[in-house]
């Protein structure tokens, strides 16, 4: 490999250095020119106007936001920044080896559009990696299992369910009616599809009724837990929500919304014991915590901001169409 580079002693106008090193570079018909402007914030209107400038005189093929993983959500409104300053058409995530999961990469590429194309994973080299979506968005959900029941959920479930259920889970609010939908959907599979996407969705749940033969068990104990939401009617407890009244099912905190008495209804209208009810409302918790780890993306801050989840990641999931534009053949 031959690198050159161009910079100049005597001439501080960046704008100038950047157009004469790019001609030169041109000239010498080098495989890709890379004009890497200073970090810049944007507080620093200065600096943002003469990036513009260095990319109005080069004419880049692509402008690639370089964002540090640690800055969090703040990547929003960097990147937006950038994207309002010049085309950008690309990001890059480093110190991904950090203590940052990256998840402000999200807000990136919701703000510019953009996919991420490599992520920076140590000083070295050989840490610049091709950006791969899907151990990035496990990782930064923090388990497999919700990345895997967002994986399962594009292959199992029919295209005309998915873009709703997609769109409430990436809102972070995982209410007890998605919970019943998913289950409606898992009892709609054939049984290998509802029991892989039975253990991706409730990984804790009891390994006996998990284990292999025993689709009669899950079923029913899928059925049982709807039996138990079908008794929690639609009408919520207006002592407890003295405003609005929320329905039991459509609350994102329902555990807390459910008083002993309601325990007890709930018990009596579907035959079963309470502690059964509160072992569905402890799997319910357990599932709607690992999903409102998700709420960065969906949450009321940045609605209207940001895309959905799922159109992030297929957006994110296209940085290897980009891949082309570095191919050796194209000269740039
Ligand atoms: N651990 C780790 N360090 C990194 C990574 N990427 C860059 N660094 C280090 O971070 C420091 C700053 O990197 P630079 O490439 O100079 O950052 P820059 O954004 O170009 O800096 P500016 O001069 O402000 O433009 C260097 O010590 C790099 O080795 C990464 O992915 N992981």
């Amino acid at each position: 490999m031959f690198l050159s580079y161009a910079g100049s002693y005597t001439e501080s106008d960046p704008v100038r250095i950047a157009v004469e090193g790019v001609e030169r570079f041109r000239k010498e018909n080098c495989d890709l020119i890379i004009v890497d402007t200073s970090g810049r914030h944007k507080q620093e209107a200065t600096l943002f106007e003469e990036m513009r400038q260095v990319s109005e005189a080069t004419k880049p093929d692509l402008v690639i936001f370089v964002m540090d993983s640690s800055i969090g959500q703040a990547a929003f409104d960097q990147a937006q920044a950038f994207k309002q300053s010049v085309p950008v058409g690309a990001v890059i995530v480093t110190k991904m080896d950090g203590h940052a999961k990256g998840g402000g990469a999200l807000s990136a590429v919701a703000a510019t559009n953009s996919p991420v194309i490599f992520i920076g994973t140590g000083e070295h080299m050989d840490e610049f990696e091709v950006f791969d979506v899907k151990p990035f968005v496990s990782g930064l959900l923090g388990m497999g299992d919700c990345s895997g029941l967002m994986n399962k959920i594009q292959e199992v479930v029919p295209i005309d369910r998915q873009h709703e259920l997609l769109q409430k889970l990436s809102e972070g609010n995982f209410t007890l009616r998605i919970m019943y939908e998913l289950f409606q959907i898992i009892l709609e599979m054939g049984p290998i599809q509802a029991m892989s996407m039975l253990t991706t969705l409730l990984p804790g749940f009891s390994s006996e009724l998990l284990s292999e033969g025993h689709e009669k068990g899950k079923q029913s104990m899928i059925k049982r837990y709807m039996t138990m939401m079908d008794s929690m009617t639609n009408e919520g407890n207006p002592k407890l929500n003295k405003k609005k009244v929320i329905t039991e099912l459509d609350s994102s905190n329902p555990p807390n919304l459910m008083n002993e008495s309601h325990l007890v209804r709930i018990a009596r209208g579907c035959g079963r014991p309470i502690r059964d009810v509160m072992e569905m409302l402890e799997h319910y918790k357990r599932l709607a915590m690992n999903w409102s780890k998700v709420k960065g993306v969906g949450n009321r801050k940045n609605r209207g901001k940001g895309l959905p989840l799922q159109r992030l990641i297929t957006q994110m999931g296209s940085a290897k169409d980009m891949m082309g534009m570095f191919a050796p053949e194209k000269s740039r």
